[in-house]
């Protein structure tokens, strides 16, 4: 059956050139390979078994500012004849999938999906929920770009991508590449010493998993080479903002059992610039991921920050984290300078008191901001990093 649909498939992208276009959802081709999509939201009706819907592929998937529209593609397909399982890594067309039952795939994506979404190349991305069908080894050919240390143990068609949540963009050349999705917590890693915290790369990593929509918590590790009292009033004016603040090391072992639980049910991503010890704190979590975690840090540098493949890591306990040098090294991404306030829960509650309605709180008359922060109820500090913020980054 597979093997006949594949041929159908085949056939047809070969009378399409290789591209198919909704237009080219003729009868068919969907009596050809099964394939009902009902376009929901427009109303088109193209058949009664599936649905096509617009949705927000930005950081932060329903923050209305920032970022434009992408196509995500849902085809609801008969799910018992299918497998579930996340996506841990892509490869050119192939995606490296773990079942629900522990099993590796390596999956090509059904052409429909990938001929209906906006930008080919982020159709599947690390961390997504996938049904697939699996298929005989000796189908297709789909077994090209296997890395030697995966051990794949079949091949699959991937048939719907689940909706996703948490997904974290990059803006390339205007366009924007999805990185990673369903990512539900994020750990933005600081350290106490070596080197020294820098409270702005926490603000602006604090400001993206706040557009993105993603728990963040913030981890100072390295505890061990500093009195914890020099960090207090640090750690206190994030713990007053309700922000998670977590003192690790990964050296002692302090708090690394909380870490552990908290990653387990959960798919993490990683942030924190270089040296900060998110290989170590991975490997004193979990001892066997050494190898892996390793061979990530120790590459040569070029071939480190050349690679830009997001890999999700499933660990033993459960839960997975993303192991993205995208995301190690965090940037600010799509943030227009007028939301940047508004994704800050100390200075959101003044926002609207000010005069103008896209007052930047920066030299602007009659400022709701700037008066909280003159008389103390928005910490200076965190008005400077604003501050430092916009005008070194965004205007
Ligand atoms: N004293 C102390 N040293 C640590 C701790 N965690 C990591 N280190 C050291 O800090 C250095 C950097 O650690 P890594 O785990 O490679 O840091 P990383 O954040 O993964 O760095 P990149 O891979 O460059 O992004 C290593 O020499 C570690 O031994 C800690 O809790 N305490
Ligand atoms: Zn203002």
């Amino acid at each position: 059956m597979a093997k006949k649909k594949g041929k159908l498939r085949a056939e047809f992208r070969k009378k399409h050139q290789g591209r198919v276009r909704k237009r080219d959802l003729t009868r068919e081709f969907r009596d050809d390979v099964s394939s009902r999509i009902d376009d929901v939201e427009q109303g088109e009706r193209l058949s009664g078994k599936g649905e096509l819907t617009r949705r927000r592929t930005i950081a932060g998937a329903d923050n209305a500012s920032a970022g434009s529209d992408a196509l995500q593609v849902n085809v609801r397909v008969d799910e018992s004849q299918l497998t579930h399982g996340r996506v841990l890594s892509v490869h050119g067309l192939q995606s490296k999938v773990l079942a629900d039952d522990g099993r590796l795939y390596a999956c090509a994506v059904r052409q429909v999906l990938k001929s209906l979404a906006t930008d080919q190349r982020g159709v599947v991305v690390a961390g997504d929920r996938v049904w697939f069908r699996t298929e005989a080894r000796d189908g297709d050919g789909g077994q090209t770009a296997r890395r030697a240390d995966e051990v794949v143990t079949a091949d699959g068609m991937i048939e719907r991508i689940e909706p996703r949540h948490g997904i974290i963009c990059r803006t390339s050349r205007g366009k924007q590449h999805v990185i990673v999705a369903n990512v539900d917590a994020m750990l933005i890693i600081a350290s106490a010493a070596e080197p020294g915290i820098k409270p702005v790369l926490i603000d602006r990593m604090l400001l993206t998993a706040a557009q993105c929509e993603i728990e963040p918590v913030v981890v100072i590790n390295k505890i061990d080479l500093v009195d914890p009292v020099h960090l207090q009033s640090l750690v206190g004016v994030y713990a007053s903002l309700g922000y998670r603040v977590l003192p690790t090391s990964a050296t002692t072992g302090q708090n690394i059992e909380y870490l552990k639980a908290f990653l387990s049910n959960r798919q993490t991503a990683l942030a924190g610039q270089s040296g900060v010890g998110k290989s170590s704190l991975l490997n004193a979590i979990e001892p066997g991921l050494a190898l892996a975690v390793s061979s990530v840090s120790t590459e040569n540098s070029k071939g480190r920050h050349t690679t830009t493949a997001a890999k999700l890591i499933p660990l033993e306990e459960g839960g997975a984290v993303f192991d993205t040098p995208g995301i190690r090294q965090f940037q600010l991404w799509d943030i227009q300078a007028t939301e940047v306030a508004g994704l800050m829960p100390d200075l959101r509650p003044y926002v609207s008191g000010c005069r103008y309605p896209n007052c930047l709180h920066l030299h602007e008359d009659d400022c709701a901001v700037k008066d909280a922060v003159a008389d103390g109820r928005i910490d200076a500090r965190r008005y400077d990093a604003y501050c430092h913020l916009l005008e070194d980054d965004l205007l």
